[in-house]
């Protein structure tokens, strides 16, 4: 390995109460809202087949008339009370929330841009009451910052001269000040979200986004920051120049999950999901395959029996509410979540060996497995192979009444569990008491 002054300073995950707590959540909620939210994919009469909240960057849509949607933004409906009742009924236990996207416009009253919610017609602080009543509702609240600000006139994506390189470094001290500023005015948050840092201009100064991680941590012991914000010096993000993860969990999957547990080499990690295929702002016309309720249910499940967190995201309009289909779809997770969340909360990998029904998912610290059936085998019958000195003792589903299941033993280690119905639309939870043969 080289020898690296801004690589990975921590080897393996973090052990302390805090990550741990993370590690128990499982399910958390994104929350992309802001000024992209206005125009909503279109624009005089144009659709932007593009990510909604990358309307500004569309060469269909003037930058100044975007940068003027400010003077728009005046969410009558808003109700974050209302926000997180619907979020805990989902069963999310975190939420994300973009406190600045790209386009630079903060829903926070910086005293360090004009360009917040205090010049726009709603005038009042957006985050503070949305991470009041999110932590009322035992939820914990995650901020989401993009480097990128197209609106900043110091920002630059790759400096080419030496005025860019002063212009940049203000820009620098914007960042470290508007970063402080969230840590005083939302104690209670439990980490940032980073984003916008793929541009030469961040990853070609690896010292600066460890300083900057070093300065939040002192502000905020124990503050908790995804692999997207550092780079090292000699430009790699997410995994050092040694191929240690930097950062406190593997920040990469964004719309994309791993598929074996090989895939995540061991570390922490959470995956972030769209319900269509490609928007995290409100578009008002969803197109392409908008996914259900039972394929966000087997991503989090997927995601849970490989160690990881799973967020799903949701972009509320203009006006503060959210679009039918995002409440159907929290609704409908949180019915799953009511009966089957003990699978899900505090689980992780089981060390089985997977089978084509589905996921197990192993309670952690304990003996207790959980079987996710979301392919139900038209035989009815279930394969489950343990590892070596394992037995299975008991069989049962979660729902009410709990439907007990006597394991069919075929041979060493491996059993048949028959499904008396297998007419089930959502995923069956089935739970396995095993024990180890000392
Ligand atoms: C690309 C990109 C951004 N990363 C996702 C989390 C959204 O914020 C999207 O705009």
């Amino acid at each position: 390995s080289i020898t690296l002054q801004h690589g990975a300073h921590r080897i393996g995950n973090r052990t302390d109460a805090g990550m741990a707590r993370w590690r128990s959540l499982r399910l958390g909620q994104f929350i992309h809202w802001g000024l992209y939210a206005i125009p909503g994919g279109e624009w005089k009469g144009k659709t932007y087949n593009g990510a909604a909240e990358w309307i500004r960057s569309w060469k269909e849509m003037p930058q100044a008339e975007y940068d003027n949607l400010y003077k728009q933004f005046n969410p009558v409906n808003y109700q974050p009370e209302q926000w997180a009742l619907q979020a805990k009924n989902m069963g999310a236990k975190y939420m994300i929330i973009t406190t600045k996207h790209h386009d630079g416009f903060c829903l926070w009253p910086s005293k360090y841009s004009r360009y917040t919610v205090a010049s726009s017609p709603w005038k009042k602080d957006i985050i503070g009451p949305m991470v009041d009543a999110y932590n009322k509702n035992g939820i914990d609240v995650y901020l989401y910052f993009s480097i990128i600000d197209w609106n900043h006139p110091d920002w630059r994506a790759s400096p080419k001269t030496p005025a860019d390189s002063i212009a940049y470094g203000r820009f620098k001290v914007f960042v470290k000040n508007q970063l402080q500023e969230l840590l005083t005015k939302y104690p209670t948050i439990k980490g940032f979200w980073f984003d916008g840092t793929w541009d030469d201009s961040w990853k070609n100064d690896g010292a600066f986004s460890d300083e900057l991680e070093q300065y939040l941590q002192k502000i905020h012991p124990g503050l908790i920051i995804g692999s997207r914000l550092r780079a090292d010096e000699k430009g790699a993000r997410h995994f050092d120049s040694n191929g240690r993860l930097m950062g406190d969990y593997e920040q990469g999957w964004e719309r994309k999950l791993p598929e074996k547990i090989a895939d995540i080499h061991g570390n922490d990690w959470e995956g972030v999901m769209t319900i269509p295929e490609n928007q995290w702002g409100y578009n008002a016309r969803w197109a392409g395959h908008i996914k259900s309720a039972n394929e966000l249910i087997e991503m989090l499940v997927k995601s849970t029996s490989l160690a990881g967190n799973f967020v799903i995201n949701f972009g509320p309009k203009s006006d503060g509410t959210f679009r039918t289909e995002e409440v159907q779809r929290m609704q409908e997770i949180g019915q799953w979540m009511k009966v089957n969340g003990a699978a899900i909360y505090n689980g992780g990998y089981a060390g089985f060996e997977k089978q084509d029904w589905g996921y197990y998912i192993r309670k952690n610290g304990t003996d207790s497995v959980f079987m996710v059936v979301c392919n139900v085998p038209v035989s009815g019958d279930l394969r489950v192979k343990l590892p070596q000195q394992t037995t299975l003792t008991h069989a049962a589903t979660l729902e009410n009444p709990a439907q007990a299941i006597t394991p069919e033993v075929t041979g060493k280690n491996e059993y048949f569990l028959r499904l008396e119905t297998k007419n089930f639309h959502t995923p069956v939870v089935i739970l396995l008491q095993t024990s180890r043969n000392t």
